[in-house]
Parts: C-alpha cells; structure tokens; sequence
C-alpha cells in the first residue's frame, strides 16, 4: 500500500479557506466540498483588481492548481480501479452532484445505485461513502489506524484556535490522551455518577412542560446542555439565558460561520487583513470560553460543588508524574462535553451548528420523540402501559427501573435508529492510499459511513426497516444501532451520558404526559413524517402540538414537583 507525502486534498486543506463573503450554506458536506471551487473564484475575482499580467499570471496558476489537483484526485495506480459513483465532468468532476439540502436522501440513492462504495472526485477533494456493515466495519475498525483523521481547517484549528477539541483534532497522540481522560468520565461505569444530575433537569423539564408546553422546544433545549455544564464545571445554568450560556452560544455560533470555508480570505492573501483581526479577537473569545469556567468551578471546589474540572485537578495535584501539559488539559477534557452542549442548551438560536457538528444531537432525539409521539400514538399508548405497571402512579420512572422499561428503551433504540441524528455521519480522513475490493482510494480522501442508509438496511432491520416501528428492538437479535455515534476509534465517547439522558427524559415525559396533535381551524395538525431541517443534525422542522398531564394524578404530582 502506497504512502505519498503530498497530495492535492492535504495541500488544498492546509492551504485551506477562501473566498470574500459570507457563506449562507449550512451544510458541512457542501462547505467542505466546496472549498476548491472558492479557489477559482477567488483567483477570478481578485485578477479584476490586477494589472494585466498579474491576472494572467493569477488565473494560470488557479487553473494550473485546479488541473493538477483533479488529476491527483484522479490518479489510479496500474492493476487497480476507482471505486464506481456519478460520472464527474470534465475539470469539475462530481462538484455540481453534491446536494444542497436533505444530503442523506442522495446518499441513499447512490448507495443503491452504486453498491456498498460510492465514489467522487472533484479538484481539492475526493469522497468515498461506505454503504455495507461489513466494510464499515472492515475500513473504520481493523482498518482504524488510517482510517480515523479529521478535516483540517485552518480558520477553526489554527487561527480561531480550536484545535484543542477532540472532535476536530487531527488523529494522533494529542486527540489520544484527550479522549483517554475524556472517557475517563463518561464511560459506562462513571456516567452512573451522573444520574442525579440528570433526573434533576428531567424534573426541570417537566415542570417547565407543565407551565409552559408550547415552548417545548426551548425547554428540551436547556435540560439537554445544562446537565453537562454542572457535570463539566458544576455550573448550575438556571435559564437559557445564563451568563455561560450566552457566552458559548454566541462564541460557537461566531466560530462556526468563520469555519465555513469562503466565510474569511485567508492563507491566499499574504499580508494580514481586517478579516483576520476579526478571527484574532474571535480566538481569544474562544480562550475566555474555556478558561472562565475553569474559574468559576475552581470556586464551586472551594464551596464543596465537584465537577471533572476538580476531579483532574486532584488527580494531577497527587501524580508526581502528570504531564507537563496538565494545566491545559483540566481546560480542555471539559471543554469538549461544554462545547457539546452549548448549542443544546441555547434557546436563542435555531440554527444547527453544522461545522462543529457535535451540538444538538441529544437536543435533535429529544424533539424526534415529540415528533414520532405524535405520528404514532399507539407507540406511545403501549409505553404509558409499560410504565404504568413498571413504576405505577404517583411515582417517577428512575435509572433502576430501565432493566424493566423494555418497550420504553425500544422507542430510544428507535429514534436513534429510524431517523438518525446525524444521518451522514461526521466524516473521517483517510491518511494514507488504501485499496478496497481492487479499488484505489488516494490519502486525504473524506470518508463517510453512510450511516441513514446503514441503519436502514432490510437485512438487517426487516423489509419495514423505513418505518418507525420500536417492536423491532423487543426482538433481542435486532442489532444495536450502534452507527448512530459514529465509526471505530473516532465514535462518540459521549454515547453512554447522551443514552442516559435521552432514556431518563422520554421515560419521564411519557409517564406524565399525553402528546397530542394541535387543534387548528380546520382540525388536528400533524407534521409529516420528514418534517426534518436541512443539516448535519437531523432535527424536525419546529411544529404545534399540545402536552397536556395524562391524568389528574399525573398533574398532582407535577404540582408536587414545584414544592
Ligand atoms: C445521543 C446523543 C449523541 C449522538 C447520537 C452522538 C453521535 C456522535 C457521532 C455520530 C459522532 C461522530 C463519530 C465519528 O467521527 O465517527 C460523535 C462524536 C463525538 N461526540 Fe457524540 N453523540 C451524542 C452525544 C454526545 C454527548 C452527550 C457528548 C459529550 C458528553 C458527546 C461527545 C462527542 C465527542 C467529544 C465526539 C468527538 C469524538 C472524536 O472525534 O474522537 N456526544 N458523536
């Protein structure tokens, strides 16, 4: 298997975004996609404001660039073939087949059209989608040595700095020790610490639901974040609106328009321009983010209020052998889980934040069950059957009733499954050539477990695999969904914590309360059933619906709850 030290993705990722203005695209597939071509527009536009020779020289040296990348990209070593996928065209390859929205739906399509590998090629970068178990298994486990990088921005990793969250760094020994300490606290065994924390905001949204259920989607947004920042820093946000909050909400939201590739002219432009002093005071926003609530939870050690931060800072105080580093990583080990959960807990803002991909995820399961409760009530019924005779009444379900709860964790299993949150993944980067099947992948190729139509797949879900149906999971050989959080060494390390919340919460809601249809003017509103935004999250579209107590029992013990 060949290495080669440079090709045309690296030097295109490292020599990374441009452009002049600001991208209105939300999709992190496309964004990536579409960086080569902002190249081109970039030498067009910027030759305009040249002499005559500069343009001339300018805009060879863009399509020279252009040309030798595609061809890069192209390049298939003697004896072996490009895996199939949409024939490109000429200089521009497959850049005008990426989707605009819904991007699962094409995915799908290819897969079936194209078989269990589907590949594009564009100058700057080529795109494989693994479409069959088996080889997402075969590249992203026993291959996961290669097949674990990330996509390297320079606006996010090197000048907004962000480069210290794991989700973004780059495989190696620095994202390793980051998710060793991380898994540390959010492995099967530690995340039982957490379960008060948790049923604590459960509460919270329950009464939140009760006073005020036509806001349900503010209210799923503050528990889902919330818990984190008290896990995290022992921060007890008390509304969407808390200092923290806004603090994280707006620097995520800043960060994540930087990170579109063309939002900021950089690496192109020799010289520093008013674009980068922005990105300077938008790193050292990203700095305050992560050291203030060191701070704070310093403090709350003081007064006796634990948090991972105190957690590594006694740790380290006691290891004569901590790293020379430690200062940093009792800022970055919880940054990562805070970063996780801004977004989830802002109730400001309804964009998905796609470049930092990690937000709302628990948020976007939580609204699916509000949204496939009202689509299936039926599925609903039999729950609030299971948890009457589980938990009975006057009493909320609990952690140590899941053991019981099996048609309850079926509905979880569901969601994550049927319409998966993040439906085409967060991608990977191959860091090296490989062969597949006889087929030639180059180093640097983006690669995406296709994940929609893997946990759709007939043979393994049934032939109604496409509908929302929990009984599926009553069957013990149904397998779990597991690529819901993602691929080998790079899945999520937050799965046990978000599985937690997302149980305890619908478990909750659907002891206490009925979700009904809206009644409009002209009868019962249902939202259909792919009422879902456009995005990296999939997250239904906002709709009307009533929750309303499911009994007078019910609404008697969400008074209690207020005492
Ligand atoms: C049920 C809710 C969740 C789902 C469905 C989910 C899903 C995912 C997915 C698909 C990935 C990408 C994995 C890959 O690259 O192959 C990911 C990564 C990640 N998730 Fe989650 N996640 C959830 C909750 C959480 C929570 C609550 C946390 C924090 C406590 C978290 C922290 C992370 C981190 C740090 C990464 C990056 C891992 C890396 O790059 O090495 N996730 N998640």
């Amino acid at each position: 298997m060949a290495s080669r030290a440079i090709d045309s993705f690296e030097s295109a990722s490292q020599g990374n975004s441009v452009g002049f203005t600001r991208s209105s695209r939300t999709c992190l597939a496309t964004e990536v996609y579409v960086r080569p071509y902002l190249s081109l527009i970039f030498f067009t536009h910027y030759s305009l404001h040249m002499a005559f020779s500069t343009v001339a020289y300018t805009g060879l040296a863009g399509v020279a660039l252009y040309v030798v990348s595609h061809w890069w990209n192209n390049r298939i070593p003697r004896g072996l073939k490009r895996p199939p996928g949409p024939p490109g065209r000429l200089l521009i390859g497959n850049l005008l087949d990426l989707p605009k929205s819904k991007e699962w739906v094409t995915f799908d399509r290819w897969a079936k059209e194209y078989g269990d590998l589907c590949y594009l090629s564009m100058p700057g970068a080529s795109i494989l989608f693994v479409n069959s178990h088996e080889l997402a298994k075969e590249l992203f486990d026993k291959r996961g040595s290669i097949y674990s990088g990330r996509y390297q921005s320079t606006v996010l990793n090197d000048l907004i700095k962000l480069d210290w969250a794991m989700v973004f760094a780059q495989y190696g020994e620095r994202w390793r020790r980051n998710r060793t300490y991380f898994h540390q606290f959010f492995n099967q065994t530690a995340v039982e610490n957490y379960h008060d924390i948790q049923l604590k905001y459960t509460k919270v949204l329950l009464k939140r639901l009760y006073h005020s259920p036509e806001d349900y989607r503010t209210h799923v947004r503050y528990i889902s974040g919330a818990s984190i920042l008290e896990v995290s820093y022992g921060i007890q946000p008390m509304s969407e609106t808390d200092p923290f909050i806004v603090l994280s909400e707006t620097t995520i939201q800043r960060a994540t328009e930087a990170g579109i590739p063309g939002t900021y002219l950089v690496d192109i432009f020799p010289f520093r321009t008013k674009f980068q002093t922005e990105l300077g005071q938008l790193g050292e926003q990203v700095i305050e983010m992560l050291n203030k609530p060191v701070e704070v939870a310093k403090n709350n050690m003081r007064n006796g209020r634990p948090s991972m931060v105190s957690a590594l800072i006694e740790t380290f105080e006691n290891d004569p052998n901590r790293p020379d580093d430690y200062e940093d990583l009792i800022k970055h080990v919880p940054g990562v889980a805070y970063i996780a959960a801004v977004d989830t807990v802002s109730a400001q803002n309804e964009k998905p934040s796609l470049s930092l991909i990690l937000y709302t995820k628990s948020n976007g399961i939580l609204l699916q069950f509000f949204h496939m409760m009202l689509l299936h009530p039926e599925v609903q019924k039999r729950a609030q059957e299971e948890l009457e005779e589980v938990v009975g009444p006057g009493a909320l379900p609990s952690f140590k009733d899941f053991g019981k709860l099996k048609y309850v964790r079926a509905i979880f299993l569901e969601l994550l499954r049927c319409n998966t949150v993040v439906p085409i993944a967060v991608p990977h980067v191959l860091n090296v050539d490989d062969v597949v099947n006889g087929y030639f992948i180059p180093k640097g190729t983006i690669v995406f477990g296709n994940s929609w139509t893997l946990l759709r797949s007939k043979s393994l879900y049934g032939p109604d695999a496409d509908k929302f149906n929990p009984e599926r999971f009553l069957d013990e050989r149904t397998p779990y969904p597991d690529f819901a959080f993602g691929y080998g060494r790079r899945a999520c390390p937050g799965q046990y914590f978000g599985e937690n919340s997302i149980l305890i919460t619908i478990a909750n809601v659907l002891h206490l309360f009925h979700i009904l249809p809206f009644e409009g003017e002209n009868g019962p509103e249902l939202p259909a059933e792919d009422h879902f935004d456009s995005g990296v999250i999939l997250k239904p579209k906002p709709f009307k619906c009533r929750i309303i107590p499911r009994s007078p029992g019910a609404a008697k013990t969400l008074e209690e709850l207020d005492h």
